[in-house]
């Protein structure tokens, strides 16, 4: 039997997820998702053909996955006022918030629930993003199963089995879109400065982010076999390599990195602090 899904909160990230479950063939018709915004409720039902409610318990009471997605900084009140109702039904909970623990989510909706925490990116608008999961102790396997397929609508999955690696995972992949945006800027600049128009600097660097990409997940060989394959000794790309290693750019990524996971972990500190 299909799993009710329902969504609490029908933003970037929520209308992501089930725009690519239902562009993936999974039926509209066991879909829910709730807004504040009446606006978007008629848009809800019009665009994508799922029910869409502004009463959150009503839209739990028969799911047996929820999704939460609302903003970090209002899930607590959004989850206390979903707990009897959460209690009553006790469907699997799905996270896609930052900085909010399993246990936390957990305390406050009343406690003793399968509980799964995604850490998605921004290209999943575009179908192509990479989410890290972790499932609590109470998620069965056939609940995980279900939550690799939901969330393959938006991209590739990875579990990690330790909950403190969702920090690496946003350090990597959460927050990398913007490290892959950054160098498409700095590449752009570096174009036009060698003479070329500014949007052919612009095509020209973001079909080599894509085609590196793309030939990197298909290719037998390693990053680094790949690099050393366009790199011919005494070449051109092996100058620009030598400029690229000495100025320090491995060292950077891994302190950007570490201050990345680091920052996760304050942040989610301090929001178990304001509880
Ligand atoms: N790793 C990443 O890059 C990203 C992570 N996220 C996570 O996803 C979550 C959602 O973020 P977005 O989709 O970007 O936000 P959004 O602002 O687009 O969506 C949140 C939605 O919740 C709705 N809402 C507000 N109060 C509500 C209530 N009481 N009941 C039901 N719905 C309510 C709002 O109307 C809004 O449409 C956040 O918790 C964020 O941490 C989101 C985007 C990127
Ligand atoms: O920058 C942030 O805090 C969020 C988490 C991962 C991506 N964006």
């Amino acid at each position: 039997m299909t799993s009710k899904v329902t969504f609490i909160g029908a933003g970037n990230m929520a209308s992501a997820i089930f725009g690519g479950m239902i562009d993936g063939g999974y039926p509209a018709d066991a879909i829910t998702a709730t807004s504040p915004n009446d606006d978007a409720l008629v848009q809800l039902r019009d665009r994508y053909g799922i029910h869409a409610s502004s009463d959150n318990n009503a839209a739990v009471a028969e799911a047996n996955v929820v999704v939460l997605a609302v903003k970090p900084d209002i899930m607590r009140d959004v989850c206390l006022d979903l707990r009897d109702s959460i209690q009553a039904r006790q469907p699997l909970i799905v996270s896609v918030a930052a900085g909010l623990t399993a246990d936390t989510l957990d305390e406050w909706l009343g406690g003793g629930l399968p509980i799964i925490r995604c850490m998605p990116n921004t290209p999943s608008l575009v179908g192509a993003g990479a989410s890290g999961l972790y499932a609590n102790p109470r998620v069965s396997d056939d609940q995980r199963q279900l939550t690799t397929t939901l969330l393959e609508a938006i991209g590739l999955v990875e579990w990690v089995d330790d909950e403190a690696l969702l920090e690496a995972v946003t350090a990597i992949s959460g927050s990398g879109p913007a490290y892959f945006f950054l160098m498409f800027e700095a590449l752009i600049e570096a174009g036009k400065q060698l003479g070329l128009p500014a949007d052919s600097a612009h095509r020209l660097a973001l079909q080599t982010g894509f085609g590196a990409a793309k030939m990197a997940q298909q290719s037998e060989h390693d990053p680094a076999r790949l690099k050393r394959n366009v790199m011919s000794p005494g070449g051109t790309t092996e100058r620009a390599i030598h400029v690229l290693e000495d100025g320090g750019l491995r060292e950077l990524f891994e302190n950007a990195t570490q201050a990345c996971a680091a920052r996760a972990r304050e942040l989610s500190e301090e929001i178990g602090e304001k509880r």
